[in-house]
């Protein structure tokens, strides 16, 4: 062979083995780094277990919490918030009344016609804005003349099938979903801010005295006759139609939990015993920390970057706001140390909250074979133009990771009210019913989640007490429960108590 064809085919393969090396390279290199994002997706399932055992440690961390919450002021991280109300729903109910809905994310305005046992709700009206976000770090007038506003519109929206007694001022429930110290049933002081609020001078202010002055602004010539946490509202609108309700629990933008409580069972309680012998508690458990909770460097990092460091740990690791946000920071870490999107962090994925859980939802509720909804949120919210189906089921495990952290510990929680209130067993082989009732769009509409929750709760209770514990969803039982609990505190009902005894 000649000198000039040697050369050339010692050039060939040495380009030849040069390209097999790079290939193998990148190969080991690209195998390196898909380990480093399996190594990522392992240590992060284990640090979110949430075997039984540690469900049952967590309920019981709850009992204690509770039980020292209603011992003093400040004496749990679970504040156990005393509603005024003493006294659910009869069923008696009458008349008109309006009820406005402040939550994370929505602000809802309802009206309702009620028509006692008989006729229940006759008819009812409602109308939901999101909240424009710059009002959530504005300030407090701002945020009361948006509300008002609406509500304003609203009432001028009120048909003729909407009639009140001539002469009569109309009547609402504020439901207001933040820790609020209540001094009455239509009086309470905001506590602090939660979820993407932060208005410093709202804090420690009445917030129906900051809700009246709103409404004086614009004439509008409305009263309040009661203040409740959304928790509130919904036992109080589950009980309405369920008299077994004896627990709420919302799980949406935030998480919290009321239950009824036994007066003489709350130590801090200094007033009159109510008749009833009962008192509605606001847990505001979405505060609630415990060692036993399973925490990761991801919560850690998502709580130190958020508006209220070291609050709220358990909503930052149940609720709506916060799922999506978790899973965004996991994929970052795969992004920035196993080059999970390739060589370049997509840009997007840096953005604190880009990735909604309602976008979660919906890539964890993918059947297709090749994961398209997957891909197409990839592609659609963090600009990921390609995304391999290996890479698609990894999103999926993590998903899966998030929900049933938090589902599961939600079970928990119940399960942990339930033992406070003495449900959690059969009594003589009897099991009285309880219902829970739930509401919030995290569980009405992330199916993973509130199916998981449900199975957790039921593991936790054994077969048997689970055939007495219910868990339906009481959609918008709190704008109900509102006007339910403004029916009963109405100014016009000694009129009508007087009318009829006369
Ligand atoms: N399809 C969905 N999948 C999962 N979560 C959802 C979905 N839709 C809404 N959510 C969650 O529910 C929250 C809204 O809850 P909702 O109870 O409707 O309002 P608010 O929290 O204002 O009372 C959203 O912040 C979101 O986290
Ligand atoms: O209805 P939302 O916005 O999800 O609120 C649920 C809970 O969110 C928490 O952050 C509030 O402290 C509670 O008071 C509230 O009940």
């Amino acid at each position: 062979m000649g000198k000039v064809a040697v050369a050339t085919t010692v050039v060939c393969s040495v380009a030849v083995c040069a390209a097999a090396a790079l290939i193998v390279r990148r190969r080991m290199k690209s195998s390196g780094k898909w380990a480093r994002v399996i190594e990522i997706l392992k240590a992060f399932e284990e640090d979110c277990a949430t075997p039984i055992a540690k469900l049952r440690q967590v309920a019981d961390a709850m009992t204690v919490e509770m039980h020292a919450g209603l011992a003093s002021e400040g004496g749990s991280k679970l504040k156990m918030l005393i509603s005024y109300v003493d006294n659910l729903p009869s069923g008696d109910e009458t008349g008109f009344f309006y009820a406005l809905d402040l939550g994370g994310t929505n602000f809802r305005v309802m009206r309702v016609l009620l028509g006692g046992k008989q006729d229940r709700v006759v008819k009812r009206e409602f109308k939901e804005e999101s909240i424009p976000p710059n009002l959530m770090t504005g300030k407090s007038h701002e945020l009361f003349d948006f509300i008002v506003d609406v509500l304003a519109k609203f009432v001028a929206t009120e048909g003729k099938d909407f009639h009140l007694p001539p002469g009569r001022q109309r009547e609402l429930g504020f439901t207001f979903s933040f820790p609020v110290k209540q001094i009455s049933l239509s009086a309470g002081t905001l506590i602090n801010w939660t979820k993407g609020f932060s208005i410093d001078d709202t804090v420690d202010k009445d917030v129906v005295g900051e809700l009246v002055k709103a409404m004086e602004r614009v004439g509008l010539d409305m009263r309040v006759a009661a203040l409740v946490n959304d928790t509130i509202g919904t036992l109080a609108g589950g009980r309405y139609t369920n008299p077994d309700v004896v627990v709420a629990v919302i799980l949406g933008t935030g998480t919290n939990a009321a239950y009824v409580e036994r007066a003489h069972a709350i130590p801090k309680w200094h007033g009159l015993l109510p008749k009833s012998g009962e008192m509605v508690i606001n847990m505001e458990w979405g505060n609630f920390r415990s060692s036993h909770l399973p925490l990761t460097e991801y919560d850690h990092s998502l709580d130190l970057d958020s508006l209220n460091p070291g609050e709220q740990i358990l909503e930052k690791i149940i609720s709506g706001m916060y799922l999506g946000e978790i899973l965004r920071r996991v994929l970052l870490k795969m992004a920035e140390e196993a080059a999970f999107f390739g060589d370049i962090v997509p840009p997007k994925l840096k953005i604190p909250f880009i990735l909604r859980t309602p976008n979660m939802s919906a890539m964890h509720s993918d059947t297709s074979p090749d994961l398209k909804v997957v891909g197409s949120k990839l592609k659609d919210i963090l600009e990921v133009p390609n995304s391999s189906l290996k890479m698609r089921k990894v999103v999926i495990s993590l998903c899966n990771i998030i929900a049933s952290r938090g589902a599961r510990l939600s079970a928990a929680g119940i399960y942990g009210i339930l033992k406070k209130i003495g449900r959690d067993a059969t009594k003589d082989g009897e099991a009285q019913k309880s219902v829970i009732a739930m509401d919030g769009g995290l569980f009405e509409h992330y199916t993973q989640f509130s199916e998981s929750m449900k199975s957790s709760l039921k593991e936790l209770l054994g077969d048997e007490v689970s055939e007495s514990v219910e868990v339906i969803l009481s959609n918008d039982g709190s704008g109900v429960g509102a006007a339910l609990l403004a029916a009963s505190h109405s100014q016009y009902l000694e009129l009508e108590d007087d009318f009829e005894t006369s």
